[in-house]
Formats: C-alpha cells, structure tokens, sequence
C-alpha cells in the first residue's frame, strides 16, 4: 500500500492568508496563531489580505488565486451565533464560497472560520485553550505539501 500524505515543509512555500475583520477580536488571535505556525515552519513568503467580515472571504480568495504564485490560501474568520440572526446564513454562504474557489481553481482553500455560540467559546478557540488558527495553519501546510505530491 503506497500512502501519499502532504509532510509540514514550509520552505519554498507562497501561502496567502484572507482574514475578516468582523469579531476581530478573535479573528487577530486567529492570525497570530497561523502566522507563528507559518514561521516557525519556514515558510518564506505569507501575504495577508483582510475583509470586512467572513461573507467577503470567498471572493477576496478567489482574486488572491487569480493573482497567481500562490501555493495554499487560508481563510480566517469568527461567525457568532449570538451576534447575528442571520448566523447560519453567513456561515453557510462562507463555507459553500471557500470550497468552490479551492475546487475551481485547484488551489487548497483551508476553512478557517470558526462557528461559535458565543465570544467566550470563540476566545477558548482562539488562544485560550487552543489555537485554531496554528491548526488550520497545520492543515494548510499539509494540503500544500499534498498538491506536490500529487502532481
Ligand atoms: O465574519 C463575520 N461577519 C458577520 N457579518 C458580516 C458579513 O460577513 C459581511 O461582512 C456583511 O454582511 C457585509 O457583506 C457576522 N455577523 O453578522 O454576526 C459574524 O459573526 N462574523
């Protein structure tokens, strides 16, 4: 059996992070831990594109792709429940717009828009007992690796 798996290499990567400015209090938390992930991996070159909120991610993406040189674009984001009537609308629209642009361009997308209850839930997630954003970092990392392995 021959298992192909993406390894954690950073070095010769161009990542491209998207992050919304809504709820930024956990969306900057959410950077610092991707950007640490990033660095501490090697990556040399990240660039950063911010939104005003998550619904304006998937297009900003797409435009970063299209850009060209981009190996892998992680998307960051907090949706509160609490917030917004219109929750599931957003996180929705947001994850249906992130999977498109990465199949359509063949270009991994990694959903980083984490869905909470509550801020207190999003601050547990975004630094207090984890770092999401170091772990879709990961996973980032992984799918990019993946692309050139399966090439
Ligand atoms: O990123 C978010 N955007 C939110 N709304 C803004 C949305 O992403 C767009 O920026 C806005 O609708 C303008 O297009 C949120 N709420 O509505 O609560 C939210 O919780 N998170």
């Amino acid at each position: 059996v021959k298992t192909i798996e993406g390894a954690f290499i950073g070095k010769g990567l161009r990542i491209g992070i998207v992050v919304a400015r809504f709820n930024d209090l956990l969306t900057e938390e959410l950077l610092k831990g991707a950007l640490d992930c990033f660095e501490r991996h090697g990556v040399d070159r990240v660039d950063v594109v911010k939104v005003p909120g998550s619904f304006e991610i998937p297009l900003a993406a797409k435009k970063l792709i299209e850009s060209g040189g981009y190996d892998a674009v992680l998307a960051l984001g907090a949706v509160v429940r609490g917030e917004t009537k219109h929750f599931d609308l957003v996180a929705n629209e947001v994850a249906k717009g992130v999977a498109k642009v990465s199949l359509d361009s063949g270009v991994p997308v990694i959903f980083g828009v984490i869905t909470v209850e509550d801020e207190l839930q999003g601050f547990n997630r975004a630094g207090v007992k984890s770092n999401k954003g170091f772990e879709y970092a990961m996973a980032t990392l992984e799918m990019a690796n993946l692309m050139r392995e399966l090439r």
